[in-house]
Formats: C-alpha cells, sequence, structure tokens
C-alpha cells in the first residue's frame, strides 16, 4: 500500500485530520517523571494511549530524542506505535539533507532503524539529495517547503528571477514536487499553519499532494483557516490530498499534572472537532 493510501484510510477510519506531535521534553513531565529523561517512552506511549483513536498520524520529532541519547527510547516507541496503533502512519520529523551518499544513510536510519511510514527531508540542497528517499515506494517524503517559522520566508519567498513568472522559491518547490520530481507518487510539503495565505497558494500549485502543516496550538496558527486554505473534498467527504494537521506541544503538555494523559485527549478531540467542523461547515 502506499504511503498516500495509508493517510487516506486513517483519515477514513478515524475521521481526523489531526496529526500528534511526539516531542518530548523531560522538564515538561510531571512529577514525580519531571526532567528524567529515562521516562521519555513512558510519556510517549500514554500519549499515544490516550489519543490514537483521534488521530491521523503521528509525528516524532528526532531531536527530542536525540538530545537525550534517547534514540532506544525512539526505537522502542516506534515498535510500540506498530503494535498499539499500526493503522496510524508515523512520520518520522528529522528534516535530513545531505549529498546523495549521505542521504542514503539517513534514508535507512529513518525507514530500517526506526521503520518510518514516511520522513521529513530539506530539499535545499537539490534532487540528488531527495532521490534516494524515493527509491523506497512505499514511504513518503514531506519536503520543506514554508515553513511555520517566523524566519521561514528569509529564503522561501525570494523570487527566483532567471524563472519565467519570478515565482517564490515555496512556489517552484511546490510545483516541482507536483511534478517532475514526484517520480513514485511519495512527495508531501510542509507548509505552517502560520502562513494560511501561503498555504492556499501551494494547495494550487500542487493540488494532489499531502500537505504536512504544523504551527496550530503553541504557534497559535488558526486551524479553521487552515482547513478552508488546504483541504479538498471528494464528493463521499474524504481528501483529494489528505492534510496532516500537526499539534506537538498544545496537546503533550496540556496539564502538568497526573492527568497530562486525560487532558491531552480533551486537546486532541477539541482539535479535532474544530479541524472536522470546518471542513464540513
Ligand atoms: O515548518 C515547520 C516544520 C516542522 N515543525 C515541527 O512541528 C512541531 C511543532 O510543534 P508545536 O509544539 O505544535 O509548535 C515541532 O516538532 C517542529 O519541529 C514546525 O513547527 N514548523
Amino acid at each position: 500500500m502506499s504511503f498516500l493510501d495509508r493517510l487516506r484510510a486513517a483519515e477514513r477510519r478515524a475521521d481526523s485530520l489531526l496529526c500528534v506531535g511526539l516531542d518530548p521534553d523531560p522538564a515538561k513531565f510531571p512529577a514525580p517523571w519531571t526532567g528524567d529523561a529515562g521516562r521519555i517512552f513512558d510519556f510517549c506511549a500514554r500519549i499515544v494511549d490516550a489519543t490514537k483513536d483521534l488521530v491521523l498520524a503521528y509525528k516524532p520529532q528526532i531531536a527530542y530524542f536525540a538530545a537525550h541519547r534517547a534514540e532506544d527510547q525512539l526505537e522502542r516507541l516506534m515498535a510500540y506505535l506498530a503494535r498499539t496503533a499500526p493503522d496510524v502512519p508515523v512520520i518520522l520529523d528529522a528534516k535530513r539533507g545531505d549529498i546523495g551518499a549521505t542521504a542514503e544513510q539517513y534514508a535507512r536510519e529513518a525507514f530500517d532503524r526506526y521503520q518510518a511510514d514516511a520522513v521529513t527531508v530539506s530539499p535545499f540542497m537539490g534532487f540528488d539529495t531527495v532521490e534516494p528517499y524515493l527509491r523506497r515506494p512505499g514511504k513518503g517524503v514531506f519536503l520543506l517547503c514554508r515553513t511555520s517559522n517566523p524566519g521561514g520566508a528569509d529564503w522561501q519567498a525570494q523570487r527566483l528571477a532567471d524563472l519565467p513568472g519570478q515565482p517564490r522559491l515555496y512556489e517552484h518547490l511546490a510545483a516541482m514536487a507536483e511534478t517532475r520530481w514526484n517520480r513514485n507518487g511519495q512527495l508531501g510539503l510542509v507548509v505552517g499553519a502560520t502562513w494560511p495565505e501561503e498555504l492556499a497558494r501551494v494547495r494550487a500549485l500542487a493540488p494532489t499532494l499531502p500537505l504536512l502543516i504544523p504551527g496550530v496550538g503553541a504557534q497559535g496558527g488558526d486551524a479553521a483557516a487552515t482547513v478552508r486554505a488546504a483541504w479538498r473534498g471528494t464528493p463521499e467527504g474524504g481528501s483529494t490530498a489528505p492534510i496532516v494537521v500537526n499539534s506537538s506541544r498544545a496537546v503533550l503538555y496540556a496539564s502538568a499534572g497526573p492527568d497530562f494523559a486525560e487532558a491531552a485527549r480533551r486537546e486532541a478531540l477539541a482539535t479535532r472537532d474544530t479541524l472536522n467542523a470546518a471542513r464540513r461547515g
């Protein structure tokens, strides 16, 4: 099954556009786990148990594990997800980008070591650095396109003077990903919920690609505006090309107390319902 089909099936099953980001920060864990990096797996597993029927994807961010020498706990978490939420695709947020030979190793890391269904990749170094990921036909590859951070426009919004129409860099990337670069239908794009107008532009240029959209919740992106900008429905109520709307901190740290998992569920449910109301409204 292709990654795109897995996403579509997960969207249908959970009736959800929500992706919960797994960004475990021990400093924010509830007592008695506060500050204990040895509890990263336990914390994430509780979040997964509390939300797995509400999401169309999970997105672990690798830095939150590597920074604590907790890659072994990420491996355990990936195995736990495969066992307890086998139908929920997992997107490893790694944002790798390097020459082809090194990219091959990064692809092995994401898909063989961690068994991720998809990975985020920086396209800054060009197509030959993306191509190694495209040798894994069942796997998804989300290219950074118009990122959610305030400085995202520094490069991504610059115009390319040598190209007809002088598109902005992120527009050219969206057009390439929709066409020439998307050899096996594996590509998607990362676009921030914090830029709804650019999000609508990307959707117009890349109507068939899945979009990974971080920035709702802690970064203040508007969930309903995100759906209006990027969601395109089928007559049956599904998506023509899924949108994967990520929220990490707002869900993970909805409560700092022993009820953190229940609070995470409430926040995930509320966000899922807001997203669904916007696509049906
Ligand atoms: O443009 C981007 C690309 C990736 N991210 C990642 O998404 C989450 C967002 O976390 P919140 O707590 O919901 O703000 C995080 O892992 C980022 O590394 C992004 O924010 N923007």
